[in-house]
């Protein structure tokens, strides 16, 4: 699903007005049944209070007109209008008259001095700001915004949780809706899915408008929502004629002494992504531990006893995953820095790699086209130094790839994969996932992905498709709490099987913010 930015859906708003020959405000009312129509079908007349809080833009006139329809239909509804500036937009104004003809009056707030009484289990209708947010919200829309997220009142916003600036960073976040539900039109917002911000949304849903289908189809975004239909799309089914030649040899470099249940995890889990063959290449001191554990996987040793210090091998393998539980000992990356000068075959970077490459940046040009690097946080932090937000964290990391014509992989609740110009952010995974290996496990399907011919993005994306559906399908019979890497393995055949699996539902996402 593509992620369009605020500019992108004015474009479309103009295109399909002028198209249909609707006006704004038919665009707008079709956008406030939607919402009604969702709200109607959960609450079915219940006798709830309903609170809706309106800005004096759109967003505020989606609210004023979805205000009528719950009057309309008898709902328990107090309306006010958060009075932050005199520019009112005109389909709020038309809004505002059609509801005053039928004598509901809001209440005008303009300052913080008379905050409304809300009770817990009253609904709020958060339509304060929309993506027309262009500014922080001044100190007294502040305060009232706080003042809803203590309501402990269910928060619904329309479109975007108000303050929630579409395509940038935020300046405060003591000024932003803290939204149990957000309803958006055509498209979820990137910003659901960052890690600053995303804390901020626990569960969306998209409302379709009908904004033109054409020119939705034909613009190109900056990032795009990796779920089931997209994941399925990259996937290569297995040939009937096939063996085992067909799907790659994958080679996993690293281990150390106390470190070798990394390599374990990643060629175990390159195995069960599919790679054909895997083999691991391991200081002396793993080859009884891999022979042991995974009978599978052919193992090569370093001339060393404990660690990596000369990369030799006399096989041709399809992909090298390299890096895990490697560590930084000088003699590794004396062994690292030869094997990048004599490397010639597409490359999977993790942990300690990384951090080899981020302490010797002369590397970074070393590296084939496509080499695909698995950064957490910090690793990523010390390749492209520190960001101030999200966004400045992506426009380093597509200007790195840029620069050094590789695939970086930011891991986090939402991992995005970067390819210069673009992001693809995932959607599953959980929280259980934040545990030992599962880092490990990830650059084992990568790789084991590679092998199988996938193309390096195609890898990227999908491995880390599968990977957070293996978790959310082991923590089912897990846990959070006790989800280990190994089970993150077990469960890479069920991910598979799920790609088939017809939804019943249609999208509603928990937000993994956070
Ligand atoms: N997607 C669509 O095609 C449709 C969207 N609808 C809704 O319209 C809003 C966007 O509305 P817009 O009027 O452009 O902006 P907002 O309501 O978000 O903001 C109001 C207005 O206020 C000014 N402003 C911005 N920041 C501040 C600030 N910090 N303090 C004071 N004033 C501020 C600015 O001028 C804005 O224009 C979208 O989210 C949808 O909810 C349509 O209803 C249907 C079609
Ligand atoms: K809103």
């Amino acid at each position: 699903m593509k992620l369009y930015s605020a500019k992108q859906i004015y474009k479309a708003d103009q295109i399909s007005i002028k198209k249909e020959e609707i006006t704004s405000d038919e665009l707008m009312e079709r956008a406030a049944l939607q919402l009604f129509n969702w709200i109607h079908l959960r609450m079915q007349g219940a006798p709830v209070k309903i609170h809706l809080f309106c800005g004096i833009g759109n967003n505020g006139g989606d609210g004023i007109a979805l205000a009528r329809h719950l009057l309309d239909h008898g709902y328990n509804i107090s309306v006010y209008v958060i009075n932050y500036s005199e520019k009112r937009s005109k389909d709020f104004l038309i809004n505002l008259e059609r509801l005053k003809t039928r004598k509901c009056w809001p209440s005008f707030i303009s300052s913080d001095d008379e905050l409304p009484e809300i009770g817990k289990d009253d609904i709020i209708v958060d339509g304060i700001f929309g993506i027309g947010l262009n500014r922080t919200p001044d100190d007294w829309v502040a305060k009232i915004i706080q003042h809803l997220n203590k309501s402990e009142a269910f928060i619904l916003s329309i479109d975007i949780p108000s303050g929630l600036f579409t395509d940038q960073g935020p300046e405060n976040l003591e000024a932003i809706i803290k939204s149990n539900f957000v309803l958006s039109f055509q498209t979820p917002k990137l910003v659901f899915f960052l890690p600053q911000t995303g804390s901020f949304i626990e569960q969306w849903e998209v409302l379709d408008i009908g904004l033109d289908p054409e020119y939705l189809m034909a613009t190109e975004t900056d990032y795009e929502l990796i779920g089931n239909n997209e994941a399925l799309s990259v996937y290569k089914p297995r040939e009937k004629y096939a063996h085992k030649g067909t799907y790659g040899h994958t080679l996993i470099i690293g281990g150390s002494y106390g470190k070798m249940g990394a390599v374990c995890l990643a060629a175990n889990a390159a195995l069960h992504a599919g790679s054909g063959l895997v083999t691991a290449y391991v200081p002396k001191i793993g080859y009884s531990i891999l022979q042991t554990s995974l009978p599978e996987v052919m193992v090569l040793t370093d001339s060393n006893e404990d660690l990596l210090e000369n990369i030799e091998f006399d096989f041709e393998p399809t992909v090298v995953g390299i890096g895990v539980g490697m560590g930084t000992n000088n003699k590794t990356v004396t062994g690292f820095t030869e094997f990048l000068n004599k490397n010639k075959k597409p490359l999977v970077l993790d942990a300690d790699a990384l951090n080899i490459l981020s302490k010797n940046k002369s590397l970074l040009k070393k590296l084939p086209e496509n080499t695909i690097l698995t950064p957490h946080p910090k690793e990523l932090e010390r390749l492209i130094g520190t960001w101030k937000d999200d966004f400045e964290k992506l426009d380093k990391v597509k200007k790195f790839t840029k620069k050094f014509k590789c695939i970086v992989v930011i891991k986090g609740a939402h991992t995005i994969v970067v390819q210069i110009d673009k992001g693809y952010v995932n959607t599953t995974g959980n929280p259980g996932m934040a545990t030992a290996g599962s880092g490990d496990v990830l650059t084992g399907i990568i790789t084991g992905l590679r092998a199988q011919g996938y193309t390096a993005l195609d890898a990227a994306i999908f491995g880390v498709y599968l990977h957070g559906k293996a978790g959310d399908i082991a923590v089912e019979s897990t846990g959070y709490q006790s989800l280990v890497a190994s089970s993150l393995i077990e469960s890479i055949g069920s991910a598979y099987l799920d790609l088939f699996k017809i939804p019943e539902h249609p999208v509603v996402e928990e937000s993994k913010g956070q």
